[in-house]
């Protein structure tokens, strides 16, 4: 009898150890944040377990996005320094009302079709669009109640809603309005002084939430201006390296930003070819801007990187940062995405949310040290699970993989930049008794799993550490 205790504590704690944090000690000080963290983390899962009906988290995000905010759990993760964040998309970084301020802009025009479109322009716009281009000033003033307008124009910039499990039964359905948000956007950002104006409000966002580097994924539109010139993929990519000089000039403490060139998978061969083209320009004239390159899009719609594999194999040069995996289609080629993006070298691998069903696979990423980039909200939003307690993100943190935390497209479903899905991991996916190591853990994941080169990297990490000990040393459980 007692032996059986004995087996069952030390299975218990193994399977603890084995977590990602899980080998780790704290310091006292460190300690008393843990004290303070888990005391909140099991009133609110406590909570939760004696009430199902009204666990948040078993519900859609958009249900209980804005009580996150009332979480301490959450203010303490806020307040905590997070790393980095590798996974997130050029033009879903910042929330609907920024782009209604867009509206306001001079020589804008809309459209009112399927999806609403808008373009910046001196004279009426030849850009293709199911409806007639009206000057968006005009518009305004011709609406019986501005606020009103706003606000409904408000609602093409955002996925939330009120009823999401009505207006989003299925996953053709999010990425349709998913897609729909982009193409909104589009105009609106596209337009060459508010492409480098938006990534520095970003940067400041990111900053803002305890962040301190970022890894951007872009398709690199062309940009324009209001006379008509339009301008190839480079201008795009200079436009982000200015915006980052300016931002590092007026916030020193940031560490920085590089571009994953990350162009749509639906495309033939030899369109294709031009991207890594591109690729190969930006790589060779800003070096230290490039990080490397992606393919991106709904995964089931678009081509498996199988097709593109002899093409690929001949650019290795470039790192690879694949999505893969970002599928419930099991078997699929889609699936085996997973299998092209560990074979053709990938450095990190966007979502890995069906990595949990290979364990060849896991073998691999464990022993290449693959990073794999999970964005727990953007799968539970764009409906690849419902309950973010069955999000395999538990799996690969029981097993240690080499996890890193990301938003994907918090501005599209009005996230945080990343506490949100910070919070969501670890009191929703993680064990109950996953603690701060773990949140430790993945945050010097981020960095570790970043593009820096070498001595960039082992300055980003001491810089991580200083900060996390100011963050200790003066915590405070009251004020939380
Ligand atoms: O979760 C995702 N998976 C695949 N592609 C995505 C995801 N989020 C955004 N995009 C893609 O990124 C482009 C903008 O940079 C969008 O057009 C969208 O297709
Ligand atoms: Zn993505």
């Amino acid at each position: 009898d007692d032996k059986y205790h004995e087996k069952r504590k030390q299975l218990v704690e193994l399977e603890l150890r084995m977590a990602l944090g899980g080998n780790s000690t704290l310091n006292d000080k460190e300690n008393i944040v843990n004290n303070c963290l888990m005391q909140h983390k099991f009133n609110e899962l406590d909570y939760g377990f004696d009430n199902p009906d009204h666990y948040n988290l078993s519900h859609h995000f958009f249900n209980y996005r804005k009580q996150i905010q009332k979480s301490k759990v959450y203010k303490i993760i806020q307040s905590m320094p997070k790393g980095a964040v590798l996974h997130v998309h050029d033009m879903a970084i910042i929330g609907p009302d920024y782009f209604v301020n867009l509206t306001y802009m001079d020589h804008l025009y809309v459209c009112f079709g399927k999806p609403i479109k808008f373009w910046f322009s001196y004279t009426v716009p030849n850009t293709t669009c199911d409806g007639d281009w009206k000057l968006m000033k005009d518009v305004r003033k011709a609406a019986a109640n501005v606020t009103q307008f706003d606000a409904d124009l408000r609602k093409h910039f955002t996925l939330v809603c009120d009823n999401p499990d009505v207006v989003y039964p299925s996953i053709k359905e999010t990425w349709d309005t998913f897609m729909g948000y982009f193409t909104s956007v589009f105009g609106l950002l596209s337009f060459r002084p508010n492409w480098e104006q938006y990534f520095y409000d970003a940067l400041k966002l990111f900053r803002a939430d305890n962040i301190m580097y970022v890894e951007v994924r872009s398709i690199l539109p062309n940009l324009y201006e209001l006379d008509g010139t339009v301008y190839d993929k480079i201008i795009t990519a200079k436009a982000y390296r200015k915006a980052i000089n300016k931002f590092l000039k007026d916030y020193p403490d940031f560490l920085g930003a590089k571009l994953i060139f990350a162009p749509s998978r639906k495309v033939d061969a030899k369109v294709l070819d031009s991207y890594i083209q591109t690729a190969r320009h930006i790589k060779r004239d800003m070096p230290d801007l490039y990080a490397g390159f992606d393919l991106v899009g709904q995964e089931d719609l678009g081509n498996p990187l199988i097709e593109f594999v002899p093409q690929l194999l001949q650019a290795k040069d470039l790192n690879f940062f694949f999505h893969a995996g970002e599928t419930n289609w099991f078997g699929t080629l889609t699936d085996e995405n997973l299998v092209d993006a560990v074979l053709l070298g990938a450095k990190r691998i966007g979502h890995g949310y069906a990595l949990a069903k290979h364990p060849a696979l896991m073998r691999e990423v464990i022993k290449k040290d693959i990073g794999i980039e999970v964005n727990v909200l953007s799968n539970a939003v764009l409906s690849l699970v419902k309950d973010v307690r069955n999000h395999p993100l538990n799996i690969f943190l029981s097993l240690d993989l080499p996890v890193v935390l990301s938003s994907d497209d918090p501005g599209a479903w009005e996230a945080d930049p990343l506490s949100d899905d910070f919070y969501v991991a670890f009191v929703g996916v993680a064990s109950r008794l996953a603690d701060l190591r773990m949140l430790k853990g993945l945050a010097l994941n981020s960095l570790k799993y970043s593009a820096l080169k070498a001595e960039h990297k082992v300055r980003a990490i001491r810089e991580f550490n200083s900060r996390w000990n100011d963050f200790v040393n003066h915590f405070d459980c009251k004020s939380y």
